[in-house]
């Protein structure tokens, strides 16, 4: 939207040149009315007045505030981390990038014989251990494609009160749909979609709420067909997707699944420190790639490394203040010594039997 206030005049003049109409009751009214607000509003306004006869121009008017004070309660904002923020995960930042960013940037060049070929999908789920880059992952898509991003973690969603959890699903849906485009992103989706049926599922809330959640994606479905502009892309991420309903991972919903590991390539490992790090101001005479090939364990998550950088640098702040070395924390340089004492005592997110028992359901789950 053009954000481009204009004086009475200009106004009047715009106005004159968009309505469908030579009344100048309505004229003078909407002058004073669409003071304050943005070319681009006034344009949308205008569209509207023009295509709802059966309407009055006060009642859409009044319609189009509303919506337009939603809109700012819920606005929302595309994500700042970049795609070299994430380091390693080569094979699938290219996966995201052939079947999704491509599509989402460039949607003019992809048609719809190309979803049901598998050359472009509705939806993606990242699967894998914690800590491993999903939610990155997907902020990062937020951002190469300047979509907003909306993010909700699967138990945020219920509530306790009869049809509530169900509505809440509808609401997101709605906050997702007036801030297109956009990603809306589910985290823990098995916790929101549990497979239908089970036992323990008290009056049938969970089973509801599955049932709304593939209504509303089956909506966006005819969205982003009729209006590529206003594209809702779903993400969703889990450590458990064979507890999540299946259906959920039909065509035309969660379409692609990319499993995100623990990564046992010291290529990939030494990249994803580099990236942990590059902003920090590290001892030049510190050689990382042997810290991270040598001295580092080898079942380490991003999260794990990411808790390691965290606590080389708490190290270096304290280090610098009992010291006599320098007065300002400006000057602080994280040292060989201190990544080494990071290392003392840390242990990795997962235990090397966890990692493995999550390496064997894995591929369990990837052949199905
Ligand atoms: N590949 C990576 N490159 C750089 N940093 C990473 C990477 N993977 C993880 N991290 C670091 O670990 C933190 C946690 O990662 P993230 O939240 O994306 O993991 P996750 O897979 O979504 O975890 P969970 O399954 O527990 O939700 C990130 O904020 C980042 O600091």
């Amino acid at each position: 939207m053009q954000k481009m206030s204009l004086d009475d005049e200009q106004r009047r003049l715009f106005l004159i040149d968009q309505l469908n109409s030579s009344d100048s009751d309505l004229l003078e009214n909407l002058i004073k009315k669409t003071s304050g607000l943005y070319l681009g509003e006034i344009k949308t306004l205008c569209d509207s007045i023009n295509l709802n006869s059966q309407l009055s121009p006060d009642e859409i008017f009044n319609k189009f505030q509303s919506n337009r004070k939603f809109q700012q309660e819920n606005r929302l904002k595309i994500e700042s981390i970049k795609w070299s923020d994430i380091g390693g995960l080569t094979d699938i930042k290219e996966i995201i990038t052939d079947t999704i960013i491509l599509p989402l940037k460039y949607p003019r060049l992809f048609t719809s014989t190309d979803k049901q070929i598998g050359l472009t999908r509705s939806g993606i789920l990242l699967y894998g251990p914690p800590g491993t880059g999903k939610t990155l992952l997907a902020k990062a898509i937020s951002n190469e494609c300047g979509l907003n991003f909306l993010s909700v973690k699967g138990p945020e969603l219920l509530d306790m009160y009869v049809g509530q959890s169900e509505q809440n699903v509808r609401n997101l849906f709605e906050k997702a749909r007036v801030n297109s485009p956009c990603i809306l992103f589910f985290d823990e989706l098995d916790s929101l979609a549990p497979v239908r049926g089970r036992a323990g599922d008290s009056g049938g809330v969970m089973d509801r709420v599955v049932s709304q959640l593939l209504t509303e994606i089956d909506g966006l479905d005819k969205l982003n067909t009729s209006d590529k502009i206003s594209q809702v892309f779903i993400i969703g991420a889990t450590n458990r997707p064979d507890l999540i309903d299946q259906s959920l991972l039909r065509p035309g919903r969660f379409d692609k699944l990319v499993y995100v590991p623990i990564t046992k390539s010291q290529d990939e490992r030494f990249k994803i420190f580099q990236a942990l790090v590059r902003k920090l101001p590290i001892d030049s005479k510190f050689d990382q790639e042997k810290y991270v090939l040598e001295k580092c364990p080898c079942n380490l998550s991003g999260a794990d490394f990411y808790a390691i950088t965290n606590k080389a640098r708490q190290n270096a702040i304290k280090r610098i203040i009992l010291s006599s070395e320098c007065n300002e924390i400006n000057d602080e340089i994280i040292n060989e010594e201190d990544f080494m004492k990071a290392l003392d005592n840390f242990s990795a997110n997962l235990s090397d039997q966890e990692l493995l028992e999550y390496e064997n359901y894995f591929t369990k789950f990837s052949n199905k």
